[in-house]
């Protein structure tokens, strides 16, 4: 999937629904652009980037995310595939998120994917923005996302690539040579390296997320297998205020499952649950596995796609790797029937990524309330709303 421009359906929303997609053509801060070197210098932040007391408060406590061991359903292990069906069936009905280890990534790829991204950050402003993100897509660099949004900013710089299946014919070096130069090579094969067992990986979890949900061990694995998912980097500078931003906002993710990679031993990911903001430690080894809108849909809201974000902090500057496994764009998202009892209703309607991809490209900037806002919005926009909503 390209991830640029789609020729949806979607393009005329009642106004009322329109809420939070803030950038305006001409707007005094539209030329504003973060240089983390230059802006964590300042004595403070810029006021683009002060969220509201609301959104930031602090974390009470730490959240123990259920540990997944794979190695004994990568083996085929009986006992072992049950125990790990388990702790993710009480995870994601709880509140979406665990991390797995014995995942078969080989932690040099690991390391050497953690190493690229950082020397990426490092350069100068200047070159980055050779690779800066086009309007619209999936592909490039970002800072502070200033070039799509005026007020909450996030404290971040992201490097993101799509990821359609296509990593084989090296769509990611040829990228990175085409915008950086030829001594980029290197950083994208090691990209295509990475999103390569990110998929595999993607599709394992699947399987075992089929599995708990008492699924055909195949139905979610085939769903996704020639899905179009991205890969992102993200680079949260030390900052003078953390206590006024945050470096990635409160949201569900709109994908399906998000693989998070946290750097080293740099706090920041904080997931809502339990009525307030918990901590999820780096586990050395592990990466954290979350449920996405997408899937939370498609599992007709059995599974939670839980509010989370990113803080950050004076001291250290933090990076974080994310896999966001999607569908195939045009796949029409709809739960298999064993997840629909009879007599009970569908909980959102039928849709396709391309869709809500557009949505939170487009429309509404990914938030707390994206997949409720987006069915609604499907619902009141279309005319054909009873045909999104029949459980056949
Ligand atoms: C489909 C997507 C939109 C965002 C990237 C992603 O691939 C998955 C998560 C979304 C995001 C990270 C949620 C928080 C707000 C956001 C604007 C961000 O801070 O990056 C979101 C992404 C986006 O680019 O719209
Ligand atoms: O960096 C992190 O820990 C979380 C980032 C995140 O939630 C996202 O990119 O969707
Ligand atoms: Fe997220």
């Amino acid at each position: 999937m390209e991830y640029s421009s789609p020729t949806s359906l979607l393009l005329c929303p009642p106004i009322d629904l329109i809420q939070n997609v803030e950038k305006d053509a001409g707007s005094d801060s539209s030329s504003f652009v973060f240089d983390s070197t230059h802006h964590r210098n300042q004595a403070s932040i810029p006021r683009q980037f002060v969220w509201p007391a609301s959104e930031r408060s602090g974390a009470s406590n730490e959240l123990q995310a259920p540990v997944v061991d794979l190695d004994g359903f990568f083996r085929g292990d009986r006992a072992s595939t049950e125990l790990a069906a388990e702790l993710v069936r009480s995870a994601c009905t709880d509140h979406g998120f665990f991390q797995v280890v014995n995942h078969g990534v080989s932690p040099s790829l690991v390391a050497d994917a953690l190493a690229t991204a950082e020397e990426f950050f490092k350069l100068p402003l200047v070159h980055k923005l050779r690779a800066c993100r086009k309007p619209r897509s999936m592909w490039g660099y970002t800072g502070a996302h200033s070039d799509r949004f005026s007020s909450k900013l996030p404290w971040k710089e992201t490097l993101s690539f799509a990821n359609d299946g296509m990593a084989s014919q090296s769509v990611i070096p040829d990228y990175l040579i085409a915008n950086l130069g030829t001594e980029f090579h290197r950083m994208g094969k090691v990209y295509e390296r990475y999103c390569k067992a990110m998929e595999d990986l993607s599709l394992s979890i699947m399987e075992l997320i089929g599995i708990s949900l008492g699924v055909d061990r195949s139905h979610f694995r085939e769903f996704f297998s020639d899905g179009s998912s991205i890969m992102r980097c993200n680079n949260y500078p030390q900052c003078q205020e953390p206590e006024l931003t945050l470096g990635t906002g409160p949201h569900c993710d709109p994908t399906s499952i998000t693989i998070l990679l946290q750097q080293g031993d740099v706090d920041g990911l904080e997931v809502f649950t339990g009525g307030g903001w918990r901590l999820v430690r780096p586990m050395s080894g592990a990466f954290v596995v979350n449920i996405g809108d997408t899937f939370m849909a498609l599992s007709n809201g059995r599974y939670k796609s839980c509010l989370h974000r990113a803080v950050v902090n004076r001291i250290r500057e933090r990076r974080s790797l994310a896999f966001f496994l999607c569908p195939r764009e045009d796949r029409v998202v709809r739960p298999p029937g064993c997840l629909v009892e009879q007599g009970e209703a569908r909980k959102y309607p039928d849709f396709t990524w391309a869709e809500l991809f557009d949505f939170t490209q487009t429309q509404y900037r990914a938030d707390t309330r994206t997949l409720q806002t987006f069915a609604q919005w499907l619902l009141s926009s279309n005319t054909s709303s009873s045909r999104r909503l029949c459980s056949g």
